[in-house]
């Protein structure tokens, strides 16, 4: 080998993940190689979330023109989409996020960055290229991609994944999208306001992983910008035409259905990246859901922790920066950490947001039973909803024993902001007394937490003992 490094740690992947640990760890003074085979930024910055969210706000912005009419805006005209100026856009947002998470930045903090594929040779050695690195820990925080399921020939079509949706400058007459996750949904939205016509097919439930109640909230706002969405129909064979496509799905009842379009995306779900990784050179389990890691995010080689996509969990930004920052503590100041998936939000950046943190309602009854209450707020009851005509919306707040904050979903407009505060009283284990006893400042969407938490004393009134009390205060003048 031409070169030998020994850094304390060395991180694999410039993801989500990968940069945190590096970010942190440089910050810190301590020696870190990083190690990178694409793009630095991963797939949030180049693939994912950014290019994603550029996207829908190019989406949102043509949906502007519609939405003025109730307002008494007419804009006259339906508007012109140049589609390769929504385009542009998401290069732009790129371009300019970009920097942050550029080498050169990274080298700035002192990190060592190497530009090549990382494999494992032995349970404390690395190769990238002609550099071989020996370090006291190694993370890997390699990622996810799109999942090309099996499906008779799809492997003879052209069709697009996250990594290539993005390069698209011409609107798609007709996109259709294999599976009604966040990735098929979000897109799906997106391209049908930028005019393109959209069919999903779902071979279970869309949006199966939230709660069901409001999930049904997004379908039928998809439904009514025109998306169709084709639910427990599972794709089972793909032909090219001439035009594009042809899919053939199945529905639960046996009815077959086919559906010819220009463009097919397929957001089936992810597989980790582990190939040629050399894990099993380095006695590190996997399995098809991705490195197996214990609470403390360690693999089976306790020199070696995995974070982000490739562990298997949750697959989000926010969670492999929070695995990041829990590594971290491990690894330079030996702190003991687990990971703690129930305090956890997400959002599906539809419209309306979908939004969701700690225990879902299923979950909760499992765990505490009858102990558990859920209370509600509706949109077309909060004043700001009403002003800003966004009157679709609902909040269900899960309270747990003693009234605790257990977890939370909520459908509507700025449903991912409202999560960040429902995120911090999850995490810090808040009860229904704090979320009813702060000041919300009106009118904000905000004060829907307090209008549900506030419902969890909706008895108080009622009760004897409040009423015997208030009646023998009374009596001292
Ligand atoms: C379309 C889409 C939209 C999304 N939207 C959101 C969103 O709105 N919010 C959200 O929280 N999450 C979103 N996600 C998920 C989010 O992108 C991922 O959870 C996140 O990027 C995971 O970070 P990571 O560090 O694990 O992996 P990544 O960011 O993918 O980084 C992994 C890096 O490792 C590199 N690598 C892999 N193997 C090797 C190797 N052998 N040697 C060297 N380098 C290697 C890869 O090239 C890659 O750069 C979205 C995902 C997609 C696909
Ligand atoms: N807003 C966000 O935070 C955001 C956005 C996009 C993606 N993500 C992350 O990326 C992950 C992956 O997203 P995703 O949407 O690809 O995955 P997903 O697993 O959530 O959804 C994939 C869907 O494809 C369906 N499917 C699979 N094979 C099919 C077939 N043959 N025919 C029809 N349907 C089929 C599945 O039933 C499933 O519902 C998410 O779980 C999330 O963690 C997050």
């Amino acid at each position: 080998m031409a070169n030998v490094l020994t850094p304390d740690i060395c991180v694999i992947g410039a993801g989500s993940g990968g940069l945190s640990v590096a970010a942190a760890a440089a910050a810190f003074g301590v020696d870190v190689v990083l190690i990178e085979k694409g793009l630095m930024g991963g797939d949030c910055l180049n693939y994912g979330c950014v290019p994603s969210k550029a996207l829908i706000a190019a989406g949102k912005a043509a949906q502007a023109n519609v939405k003025g009419e109730k307002f008494g805006v007419h804009a006259g005209t339906p508007p012109t989409i140049e589609f390769a100026e929504a385009n542009d856009h998401v290069r732009n947002v790129i371009a300019a996020i970009e920097p942050h998470d550029s080498q050169e930045r990274f080298e700035g903090l002192g990190v060592t960055v190497l530009r090549d594929e990382a494999r494992f040779t032995a349970p404390d050695t690395v190769v990238s290229g002609e550099t071989e690195i020996k370090a006291r820990r190694f993370v890997v925080a390699t990622g996810s991609s799109a999942l090309v399921p099996p499906i008779p020939g799809l492997d003879g079509v052209p069709y697009l994944t996250n990594e290539t949706l993005f390069e698209l400058r011409e609107k798609p007459d007709h996109l259709v999208i294999i599976g009604g996750g966040p990735i098929g949904l979000e897109m799906a939205q997106a391209h049908r306001r930028l005019g393109a016509k959209v069919t999903v097919f779902e071979a279970a439930k869309a949006l199966g992983k939230d709660d069901a109640e409001l999930a049904g909230v997004v379908l039928a706002q998809l439904k009514s910008d025109g998306v169709e969405i084709l639910e427990e129909t599972g794709v089972e064979a793909v032909s090219e035409t001439d035009a594009g496509v042809t899919v053939k799905g199945k529905t639960k009842s046996g009815e077959e259905i086919e559906v010819s379009a220009s463009h097919l995306l397929v957001a089936a779900g992810r597989r980790p990246n582990v190939d040629n990784l050399g894990l099993e050179q380095a006695g590190i389990d996997f399995d098809r859901r991705g490195i197996k890691v214990d609470k403390g995010l360690r693999t089976t080689n306790r020199k070696v922790y995995a974070i982000g996509d490739v562990a298997g969990g949750l697959q989000f930004t926010h969670v492999a920066g929070y695995q990041a920052g829990l590594v971290i503590r491990s690894i330079l100041f030996r702190l003991p950490i687990a990971m703690n998936d129930d305090v956890v939000p997400w959002v599906t950046y539809t419209s309306p947001e979908l939004g969701h943190v700690g225990l879902s309602e299923a979950d909760a009854l499992k765990k505490h039973g009858d102990k558990i209450k859920v209370l509600t707020a509706e949109y077309d009851r909060n004043d700001r909803a009403l002003a800003e005509g966004e009157t679709i919306g609902k909040l269900k707040l899960i309270a747990g024993p003693g009234g605790r904050l257990l977890g939370a979903d909520i459908v509507g407009a700025q449903a991912g902001e409202i999560v960040n505060l429902l995120s911090l009283a999850v995490s810090k284990k808040m009860a229904m007394k704090d979320l009813a006893g702060f000041i919300s400042p009106y009118p904000t969407l905000g004060e829907l937490v307090r209008r549900a938490a506030i419902s969890y004393y909706a008895d108080a009134p009622k009760n004897v003992w409040v009423r015997r009390a208030i009646g023998l205060l009374r009596k001292f003048g």
